[in-house]
């Protein structure tokens, strides 16, 4: 048997709920077989992050290098990629693969600390975001990026088009977890914008949740899935994750990625 494979290019959370962590547990529960690329380790829980040691950028290639070599691959996710060296070697490789690519452009933690070196927003532009398929910036992140206001759907249909028109990712889903009201995602592929809209719910255990979706998202692309229904897999497989989060540790808890098992949105 031969499954659908998947590989994480991203950071580790110690603590579980977002990071490499939080990509494999989605793509198994996608039944997409997981590969990871670490980045950089966190010591991190869910009441932040305590520490951060970066994987040497050689160390990051010969990793790449084990996976291209010898397993095949359906789909690439990035998250965590701290520095403009680390995201040139990951840029560089992407680029020879030719399949699809979901970047998740992860800048600060919930918790507030820093993820990416200041230096980097700029790599992200120049060695990533070219050769993805969607990028998923949240609010503040798309703010960053693109030295704009959210405050409204248009301005998140702007900032989509922006990332496509301007920055040259082919496509751009900017989530609305940070305004206030449903919890709404606008997805821009070029062609047509697309609006994804739940209720949003009321808990504070939302630790992962962005690293947790563009896993789903790319779980459903390696399956073969275009992106408007990887999406909308994804969307309602993070809605079950939220709304039955667990309630550990003393701040923001995890996501729960077996929820869909009650749910059944597969
Ligand atoms: N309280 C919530 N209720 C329902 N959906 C939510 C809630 N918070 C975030 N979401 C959804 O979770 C996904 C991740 O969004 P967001 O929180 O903006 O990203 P990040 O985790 O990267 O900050 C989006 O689909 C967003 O709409
Ligand atoms: C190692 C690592 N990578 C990414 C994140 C950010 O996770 P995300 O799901 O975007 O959001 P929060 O969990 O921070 O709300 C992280 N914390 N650690």
């Amino acid at each position: 048997m031969k499954p659908f494979t998947a590989i994480t290019i991203a950071g580790s959370d110690s603590g579980g709920g977002a990071g490499i962590q939080a990509d494999i547990k989605t793509f198994e529960e996608w039944e997409v077989y997981g590969m990871s690329v670490l980045t950089s380790l966190t010591a991190q829980n869910t009441t932040g992050v305590q520490d951060i040691h970066h994987v040497p950028v050689s160390f990051i290639e010969a990793q790449l290098g084990s996976i291209e070599e010898d397993l095949p691959m359906n789909v690439i996710k990035s998250g965590m990629v701290a520095t403009k060296e680390a995201a040139k070697v990951v840029g560089n490789w992407i680029a020879r693969q030719h399949i699809p690519y979901v970047c998740d452009p992860v800048m600060v933690s919930a918790s507030g600390h820093p993820l990416m070196e200041e230096e980097t927003r700029a790599a992200l532009s120049e060695y990533l975001f070219p050769h993805a398929s969607v990028v998923t910036p949240n609010i503040p992140e798309a703010e960053t990026l693109l030295d704009m206001e959210i405050k409204t759907e248009e301005d998140m249909e702007e900032a989509a088009r922006k990332f496509v028109d301007r920055l040259g990712a082919k496509g751009a889903l900017v989530k609305g977890g940070h305004l206030n009201g449903e919890a709404v995602d606008v997805l821009y592929d070029g062609g047509i914008i697309r609006t994804y809209r739940e209720d949003r719910i009321s808990t504070e255990n939302t630790h992962g949740t962005g690293c947790t979706y563009a896993s789903a998202i790319a779980a459903n692309l390696a399956m073969g899935r275009t992106l408007p229904f990887a999406v909308e897999y994804a969307k309602n497989y993070i809605t079950e994750a939220i709304r039955h989060s667990f309630d550990i540790g003393s701040g923001s808890g995890p996501t729960n990625h077996w929820a869909h098992r009650k749910e059944r949105v597969r």
